[in-house]
């Protein structure tokens, strides 16, 4: 059996990582695992991490680290056979020690963009919130504008993709990412 492959990916909000990671998961055949979209799931199947994590979302806040590795370690547990890239966790030192302890990591990507460039994604991004799928109206257009693809219902902006309020998310990203990042390094 060919050797499994595992990797995080990390950066500010806006850097790509969702879209990123879609494209070399299907260049690589590797699994997509996004912690955002296990949250998604776990709220849909009102599981007691899901409604503990949907408290924290409704006010715009990440879910607390022990709610998250709860509902994030024994899935990777069920990946044991597959290459995966897993997106948006960890995002704080205490999930990548959490992660460090349940598995070997080959790669952590870290995407670095400038502020410009963040600012100017974000201004043109759409999503749709119960899915997460993320469009963007110069790089990657729904078909019809302001419309999801696949279920043909209405898309959105988010408050705090606004460029006045990227600033704070970004402080607020590095202060928590570094300490990752030193990690990895
Ligand atoms: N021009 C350009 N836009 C991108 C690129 N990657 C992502 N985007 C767009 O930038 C926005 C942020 O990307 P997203 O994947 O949501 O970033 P995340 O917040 O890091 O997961 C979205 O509207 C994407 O469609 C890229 O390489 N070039
Ligand atoms: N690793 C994590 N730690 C804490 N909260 C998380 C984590 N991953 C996802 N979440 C929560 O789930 C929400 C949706 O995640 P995601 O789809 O990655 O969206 P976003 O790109 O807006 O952060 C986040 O805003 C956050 O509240």
């Amino acid at each position: 059996m060919a050797k499994l492959f595992r990797a995080v990916i990390m950066g500010p909000p806006g850097s790509g990582k969702g879209t990123i990671s879609e494209r070399i998961a299907h260049s690589f055949g590797l699994k997509h695992l996004s912690s955002g979209d296990f949250v998604r799931e776990n709220i849909a199947a009102k599981t007691e991490a899901g409604v503990q994590a949907k408290t924290y979302i409704k006010k715009g806040l990440l879910v607390p680290d022990h709610v998250m590795t709860r509902l994030l370690l024994p899935r990777l547990g069920e990946m044991t056979k597959y290459s995966w890239l897993l997106d948006g966790f960890p995002r704080t030192l205490a999930q990548a020690e959490a992660l460090n302890s349940a598995c070997d990591l080959d790669v952590a990507i870290n995407l670095n963009i400038p502020l410009e460039t963040l600012k100017e994604r974000l201004r043109h991004r759409w999503i749709h919130p119960p899915s997460g799928r993320v469009y963007n109206m110069c790089f990657n257009p729904p078909r019809v504008q302001g419309i999801d693809d696949i279920t043909g219902e209405p898309l959105i902006q988010q408050e705090d993709d606004r460029p006045e309020a990227l600033v704070a998310r970004l402080r607020h990203y590095k202060d928590v990412a570094k300490p990752v990042i030193d990690f990895y390094k």
